[in-house]
C-alpha cells in the first residue's frame, strides 16, 4: 500500500476514501476521468501556514498561487480560510472575481502582463501588482496617467539563486525570464523609477526561486538577499520596506522517494532568517508574504480513471490503459514527473504485477505511471493516482479532442461538482464552419 495512504483513507470494504467518500462511488456518480479534492487537506494546509506566522507573531499573507488549480470553488475555499491569492493572467483574475474573492487580497504575477490585463487589475482595485519588467512599468504608468487611482506594487527580483529542481520549473537563477536582474543594477533602476511616480505605491519586493523544492537553504538565501536589497535602498533613499514576498515552491511528496519536510517548516525557516537579518540591520520587521500553490492543492487531489484495454508484451512490459492521460495530467510527459497509483476498490490487496499505466492519447510518451505494482485488475476497475491536485487539471488540454474531466470537492463524505465535465458540444462550441 502507498505510504501516502493511512488506515483512515480506507473503508471497511477496503475501498479508497477521498474526503470521507468512497472513491469507487465518486467514479460511478461523476464518471471518469475525475479529479477529486479532499477539501479538508486544502484547508488544513492553509491553516498550518497561517499558524506558523501567528505563533511567530509576524504580519503575513498566505497567498495561494492559483496557477496550481484555478476554479471558482477553489477561490471560495481559500477566501473562507482567510488566504489571499495570486493570479497570473486575466483569466485567473476573472475567475477569482467571479468567486467574489476580496480583490484587495489578490496579487498579480507574470512576465508579460498585457495592457488589457493590467487595466482589468487596476480598475478592479487589485491588492498588488508584482511588477516584472520595465515594459510593465511603462504600461502601468500609461494606465494610471488617465486615472485618479493609485496601485500597490512589489518588484520581482531575480535573486540569482538556482534551486535544486527540474530545469523548467526553476526561476530564481540569473538567467531567468522572470524579474529584474540584480547584478546589472536593473532592480535599483526599476525601484527609482517606481518611486518617482506618486500613483505607484512601492510596497516591497518579491522573489520566487522555483518549484517542488525540498531544501530550505535556497529560500533562506533568497529571503536574506531580499532584505539586503531593501537595506541598500534604505541606506541610499531612506526607503522602508513593508512587504517581503518569498514566493512559493515548497516541495511535496509524490512517491515514496520524496521526503519533503512539512511545507510550513519552510516558512518557519524563512521567518527566522528575515527576523534575524532585519534585527541585525536595525530594520522594522516587514510583512512576509508567501505564494504556495503545489503544497496547498497537490496532496489534496486524486485522479480517478477507469481501466480499459491491456497490452502485454511478454518479457518486456504490461500496459494498462486508462480513459484519461496527458490531456488531464501532462506532468509525466513534460517533466518526467512520477506518481503512485492504487486500485481504488482494493487498496490493501497484495501486489501481483508491475505495470505501466498508459493514457489514451496518441503519443507514445503518454504514460501516467511508468512502473506501478498492482494487484490483478480487469477492465472497468477504477485506478486512483495520488497527489495530482497541482498543475494537473490546471494544465489540462483538449488534445485529441478529448473533453476535460469533471472536478469534485469532497468534504465530510459529501461530494460537490466544482467544474463540470466538458461535453462534445463544449468542444465544438468555438468552432466556426468554413465551408
Ligand atoms: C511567482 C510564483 N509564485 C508562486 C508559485 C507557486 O509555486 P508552487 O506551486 O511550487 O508553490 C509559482 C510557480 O512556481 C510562481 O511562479
Ligand atoms: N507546472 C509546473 C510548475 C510550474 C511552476 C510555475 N511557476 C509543475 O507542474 O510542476
Amino acid at each position: 500500500m502507498s505510504e501516502q495512504i493511512t488506515e483512515q483513507d480506507i473503508n471497511q470494504e477496503n475501498h479508497l476514501l477521498i474526503g470521507g467518500a468512497d472513491a469507487t462511488q465518486l467514479a460511478q456518480q461523476f464518471g471518469t476521468p475525475l479529479v477529486a479534492y479532499d477539501v479538508s487537506k486544502i484547508r488544513s494546509q492553509i491553516k498550518a501556514f497561517k499558524r506558523v506566522f501567528e505563533e511567530k507573531q509576524v504580519p503575513y499573507a498566505v497567498s495561494y498561487a492559483s496557477k496550481a488549480f484555478s476554479a471558482i470553488g477553489m477561490y471560495e475555499v481559500v477566501a473562507q480560510e482567510g488566504g489571499h491569492t495570486d493570479v497570473v493572467s486575466g483569466g485567473e483574475l476573472y475567475t477569482a472575481l467571479q468567486a467574489n474573492f476580496p480583490v484587495e487580497d489578490i496579487s498579480f504575477n507574470g512576465n508579460n502582463k498585457s495592457y488589457d490585463e493590467l487595466v482589468m487589475a487596476i480598475d478592479a482595485g487589485i491588492g498588488a501588482i508584482i511588477v516584472d519588467n520595465f515594459h510593465e512599468i511603462d504600461l502601468i504608468e500609461q494606465i494610471l496617467s488617465t486615472r485618479s487611482t493609485s496601485v500597490n506594487v512589489l518588484l520581482r527580483i531575480t535573486p540569482g539563486i538556482s534551486a535544486h529542481t527540474h530545469e523548467f520549473i526553476s526561476t530564481g537563477q540569473e538567467d531567468s525570464k522572470f524579474g529584474f536582474d540584480l547584478k546589472s543594477g536593473q532592480a535599483r533602476v526599476a525601484f527609482e523609477r517606481v518611486m518617482k511616480n506618486s500613483k505607484i505605491n512601492m510596497r516591497g519586493v518579491h522573489a520566487h526561486i522555483g518549484s517542488q523544492i525540498f531544501d530550505v537553504h535556497g529560500f533562506v538565501a533568497a529571503a536574506e538577499k531580499l532584505v539586503d536589497i531593501v537595506a541598500d535602498w534604505r541606506e541610499s533613499f531612506g526607503y522602508e520596506v513593508e512587504v517581503i514576498n518569498v514566493g512559493g515552491g515548497f516541495g511535496i511528496r509524490y512517491t515514496k522517494d520524496d521526503t519533503p519536510i512539512p511545507a510550513e517548516s519552510f516558512v518557519a525557516a524563512i521567518i527566522d532568517a528575515v527576523k534575524a537579518k532585519t534585527e541585525a540591520l536595525n530594520m522594522k520587521m516587514p510583512e512576509i508574504w508567501i505564494e504556495p500553490g503545489r503544497s496547498v492543492v497537490g496532496p489534496a487531489g486524486y485522479s480517478l480513471y477507469t481501466i480499459g484495454s491491456r497490452k502485454d508484451i511478454p518479457g518486456i512490459n504490461a500496459y494498462l490503459a486508462v480513459d484519461g492521460g496527458m490531456g488531464d495530467n501532462i506532468r509525466p510527459a513534460l517533466y518526467q514527473a512520477e506518481y503512485e497509483a492504487l486500485l481504488a476498490s482494493n487498496v490493501n490487496a497484495k501486489s501481483e504485477e508491475v505495470v505501466r499505466i498508459a493514457g489514451k492519447y496518441c503519443e507514445s510518451g503518454d504514460i501516467l505511471v511508468w512502473q506501478q505494482a498492482l494487484p490483478q485488475t480487469k477492465p472497468g476497475d477504477v485506478i486512483a493516482i495520488l497527489a495530482t491536485g497541482a498543475y494537473g487539471y490546471a494544465m489540462a488540454s483538449n488534445y485529441n479532442r478529448n473533453p476535460k474531466p469533471a472536478v469534485v470537492f469532497v468534504e465530510d463524505g459529501q461530494a460537490k461538482l466544482v467544474i463540470a465535465r466538458e461535453s462534445y458540444d463544449d468542444l465544438v462550441h468555438l468552432d466556426r464552419h468554413y465551408v
